[in-house]
């Protein structure tokens, strides 16, 4: 089906039990932009991760990834179908070098898993598109390195590569410069930026200095509602942001740069 939009969510709620935590929330992504949500903590990011990637069940409302219904399958089929999210940087196989970490997650995005004879014949598909994704993620001089001998930024990296090494078109990153210094955070969101070029990029984020520098859009989400989904420029200036969020946020972080 024919969409201008590579991820839709039409009226989704989630509710744990008796208590309602994604509130009737909308947005609507085009292909090739990469949006922030930002929210006061408890807002529901989180949570509206795993219902977009299939963890969680919807209570009601649509997702739809390039104009085809998602909601109700599992994780594997919607990655499969095109939407990668961000492994946890414990789901590295620490054992395993930073090729072979690629090429794994190579092979089963392939679907080659179980069939031997195909896994042979992949092999050579496998290693040159695994190159590929080293490349990208400047991890190259260290391919022959244990995942857990990487520093924190590589391993970081190496995650992003994992995320994109099945060619999805749709990527989710959950707080990708988290624990970052400064300087790491800055060669970070180029990096993020280099990877994702022409996909379409959905990160939670709460450094508001990697929110500016990254998204093309930013979706405010308050107590389970998207409130403003908009430019950076016009989700600065509008009024309902200041007051239910970025207001303080920015006086936080302003306050706590003219202590330094
Ligand atoms: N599995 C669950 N069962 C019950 N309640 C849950 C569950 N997961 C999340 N919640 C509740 O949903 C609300 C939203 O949580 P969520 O982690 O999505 O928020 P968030 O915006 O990501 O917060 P933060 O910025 O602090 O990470 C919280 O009140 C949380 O306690």
């Amino acid at each position: 089906m024919n969409s201008p939009y590579a991820l839709e969510l039409k009226d989704v709620r989630k509710s744990f039990g008796k208590t309602e935590i994604i509130r009737g929330a909308s947005l609507a992504v085009k292909p090739g932009e990469r949006v922030a949500i930002i929210g006061p903590n408890g807002a529901g990011k989180s949570t509206l991760f795993h219902l977009v990637s299939g963890r969680f069940g919807l209570t009601s409302g649509e997702i739809l990834l390039n104009g085809e219904r998602i909601d109700g399958q599992a994780p594997y089929e919607i990655y499969r179908r095109g939407l990668a999210r961000s492994f946890q940087v414990s789901n590295l196989f620490n054992r395993l070098s930073v090729f072979e970490n690629i090429r794994c997650a190579v092979l089963w995005t392939m679907g080659y898993r179980y069939a031997f004879w195909k896994f042979l014949a992949a092999l050579d598909d496998a290693n040159d598109r695994a190159e590929e994704v080293l490349e990208m993620i400047k991890l190259d001089k260290k391919r022959d390195v244990l995942a857990m001998n990487l520093t924190y930024a590589e391993q970081r990296a190496l995650e992003i590569g994992i995320t994109i090494a099945g060619g999805g078109n749709v990527i989710l990153l959950d707080e990708p410069t988290a624990g970052m210094s400064k300087s790491e955070t800055k060669r970070f969101i180029q990096l993020i930026r280099e990877v994702t070029e022409g996909r379409t990029l959905l990160t939670v984020e709460h450094d508001m200095g990697v929110v500016f520098g990254l998204a093309d859009k930013i979706a405010v989400l308050v107590y389970g509602e998207v409130i403003a989904f908009d430019t950076p420029e016009a989700v600065r200036a509008n009024p309902r942001v200041q007051e239910a969020y970025l207001g303080s946020v920015l006086a936080e972080q302003q306050a706590a740069t003219a202590e330094h």
